[in-house]
């Protein structure tokens, strides 16, 4: 490649960088997937390494994602300047992450790291003023961000005052949309048909900047921090691993995971233990970040233009494969809503083949503008949801078809209805409402009745021995024994898993049920709050909206369904069948708004004790201050005590806590924990 030829590159590649900077931190609506924009940015950096004489202070690869917007919200100037993260995609990348290390500190490795998750969300930056939490904004581009204050302020875990801190201190971390709130916001927006965020960071980002905090407030935010700008020095902490806990103590939520390793093999093996794990986070994790430890080098080694030297962000491989959009199939759902699914020719995706992937709705098909026949870019968001990417318009043919909503409900036939952007079967009878809500019923998470697979509820469905998952609680073993392949064993199993599924408790049953907009989070909040079925159908609309993470639009629909005759009589025949309808998790929010510290050894294990304050609505932390209810004080106890004395916070036993709980919730501890 000449001068010339790479000039011409570097300029449309900063171009292109440029206007996807722009969908991404100023739209939070991305064009293409964020492994492109990491080849994009790859390619620039390395022809900026080859040719030297194409640097510039203005190219993207040496800034901080992108000046905000003006007239959005007030622009605020960090006192002391935000940084991204360089990045590695491989063992090698991180092993010469380290080089580069031991050559600028003149010294050997293995360097010992504090390895963290990178959370998918968007950095904010907190400054307090003699503990008062004064603004909060987002990163912008490094110098100036947007002040988002009001918005930030809906999460209730960040903290807006805090004891022993310095005069003037800035808190970094990342805002984030935990993966079940996001996908419940989707399928809100779904439900009206309206545009779906593409994944947790843009729902985050685009949630954090609403105009109106009450939006914000209803999109379950939160709060995870890991970084301090001014005050860092006046701290005195010598490690990051120290400053986290510092963080923590101070009582910022530290959700994000974080851990010890020494040298590039150490960070590599956590990274492939929590790749492993990364299913199981409650967040969208896109790799984790490993910062030297001692922060004496951080001075040592300091910044270039764009990030940290003495931290790498070592990133979640990204599959991305093209494939093909064969047809597409119209499912109907629990609610009745027509959802399009792509059918795909099978790709192989990071660990398991994919065929099919959600279009959504109407609207999202418009936006795609894909058509059967189409290729198309997929991969997993987040590592686990199959999503198109993009649609390979260049490679179209002409042949494309134009994808062609039903008239009429693909399971019973009846005339579909169209409200805005959705189609929905209003059959109350139709057999897709019916087999949905059973396969949801019998599912893991929800009454987990196994052997009652897809296959068998299609045929009891068929032969009429079930209408509604009620009825489950009806079947006789000669009902069974009638169907093809069911023999004496299984037919006994079958029958007594049904009978256990009984007594898996209210939250259970409310996820099983299938609310609208109740996931296993929100069933378990729904549960606390009103301990009984009894209780809930009672439930008026002012005190669903108090329960967490329940916004005006889903406590409108549950309390419409709770108000339902024939939901009303589905309850009363499960009741009647003996399917338990309390709460397994007792004693509610019996300690709401109540904040306890434990200090000293408890008869019972400590984490049993907090866990059980927790469930009962409580916050325990571990530093007394002011807004500490009571300290919890068992034998031998520490340092917290006299805090707690000097500071005129009442203590109690662990007799006197048992006490309280009694009085508060009428049940003794042994029954509580
Ligand atoms: N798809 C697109 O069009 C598009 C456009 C622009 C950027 N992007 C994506 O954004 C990336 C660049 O964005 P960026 O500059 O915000 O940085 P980044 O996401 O690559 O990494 C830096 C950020 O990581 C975050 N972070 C999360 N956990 C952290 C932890 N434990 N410690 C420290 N930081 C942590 C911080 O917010 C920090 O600013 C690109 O690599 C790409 O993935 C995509
Ligand atoms: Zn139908």
């Amino acid at each position: 490649m000449t001068l010339e030829e790479a000039r011409k590159r570097v300029n449309e590649l900063r171009d292109l960088i440029r206007y996807h900077n722009y969908r991404y931190y100023v739209l939070a609506d991305p064009e293409i997937s964020d492994a492109e924009y990491d080849r994009l940015f790859r390619e620039l950096k390395e022809l900026e390494e080859r040719f030297p004489e194409l640097k510039s202070p203005d190219s993207p690869t040496e800034q901080v994602g992108a000046r905000p917007l003006e007239s959005t919200f007030r622009p605020i100037r960090h006192p002391t300047r935000m940084y991204s993260l360089d990045n590695a995609f491989s063992f090698e990348e991180l092993k010469a992450f380290e080089e580069r290390i031991g050559r600028a500190l003149g010294r050997e490795g293995p360097f010992a790291y504090t390895v963290e998750h990178k959370v998918d969300g968007l950095s904010v930056n907190l400054y307090y003023e003699d503990g008062v939490l004064v603004w909060g904004a987002t990163r912008g581009d490094g110098e100036v961000g947007e002040e988002v204050t009001q918005n930030l302020l809906t999460i209730p875990t960040i903290p807006r005052r805090l004891k022993g801190v310095p005069e003037r201190l800035e808190v970094r971390g990342e805002v984030y949309m935990p993966i079940e709130a996001f996908l419940r916001l989707n399928e809100e927006l779904e439900e009206k048909g309206e545009k779906v965020f593409k994944n947790p960071r843009n729902a985050a980002a685009g949630s954090l900047r609403q105009k109106d905090p009450r939006i914000t407030a209803k999109r379950g935010l939160r709060a995870t921090f890991y970084a301090l700008g001014l005050g860092l020095e006046e701290s005195g902490l010598q490690t990051q691993y120290e400053l986290l806990l510092w963080l923590k103590e101070k009582g910022f939520p530290v959700e994000h995971g974080f851990t010890r390793a020494l040298g590039a093999e150490g960070v590599e093996e956590v990274y492939q233990d929590w790749l492993k794990k990364r299913r199981a986070l409650p967040f969208e994790a896109d790799g984790v970040v490993a910062k030297l430890d001692d922060l004496s080098l951080w001075r040592e080694l300091g910044y270039t233009a764009r990030a940290p030297r003495f931290a790498i962000a070592y990133k979640f491989p990204a599959e991305e494969k093209e494939t093909r959009l064969l047809d597409v199939v119209f499912q109907v759902g629990r609610t009745g809503r027509v959802t399009p699914v792509g059918i795909l020719e099978p790709v192989f995706i990071e660990g398991s083949e994919v065929s099919r992937v959600t279009l959504h709705n109407e609207s999202y098909i418009e936006e795609l503008d894909i058509r059967i026949g189409d290729w198309v870019l997929v991969h997993k968001a987040g590592g686990v949801i199959p999503e198109v990417i993009r649609v390979l318009k260049e490679r179209r043919t002409g042949e494309e078809r134009p994808i062609v909503w039903p008239e009429t409900c693909p399971e019973c036939g009846f005339h579909l209805v169209k409200e805005g952007k959705v189609h929905r079967c209003p059959n109350p009878l139709c057999p897709a409402k019916r087999f949905e809500a059973i396969r949801h019923y019998a599912s893991r998470k929800a009454m987990d009745i196994q052997g009652l697979g897809e296959k068998l509820i299609e045929k009891l469905l068929e032969k009429g021995l079930v209408k509604d998952v009620a009825d489950l609680y009806r079947l006789r073993k000669e009902d069974l024994l009638g169907l093809e392949r069911m023999g004496e064993k299984s037919a006994e199993n079958l029958l007594r898993q049904i009978e256990a599924s009984k007594h898996r408790g209210l939250e259970r049953l409310l996820y099983a049920l299938g609310l609208p907009g109740v996931g296993e989070v929100l069933a378990r909040n729904l549960a606390a709050r009103f301990q009984s079925m009894d209780r809930l159908l009672e439930a008026s609309l002012e005190e669903l909206l108090q329960v967490e993470g329940v916004g005006e639009l889903t406590a409108r629909a549950i309390l419409e369904t709770l108000k339902d005759p024939a939901f009303r009589d589905l309850v009363r025949r499960l009741k009647e069948a003996g399917v338990e309808m309390e709460a397994k998790e007792k004693g509610g929010e019996a300690l709401k708004g109540l904040t306890f510290v434990i200090t000293g050894e408890l008869s019972r294990p400590r984490e049993e004790v907090k866990a059980l304050l927790r469930r009962l609505g409580a916050k325990v932390t571990d530093s007394v201050s002011r807004k500490t209810s009571y300290l919890v004080v068992g034998e031998n106890p520490g340092s917290k005590l006299e805090k707690a004395r000097s500071l005129g916070v009442p203590t109690l036993t662990e007799e006197e806590l048992y006490r309280l709980l009694e009085a508060r919730t009428g049940k003794k501890v042994e029954e509580l924990v």
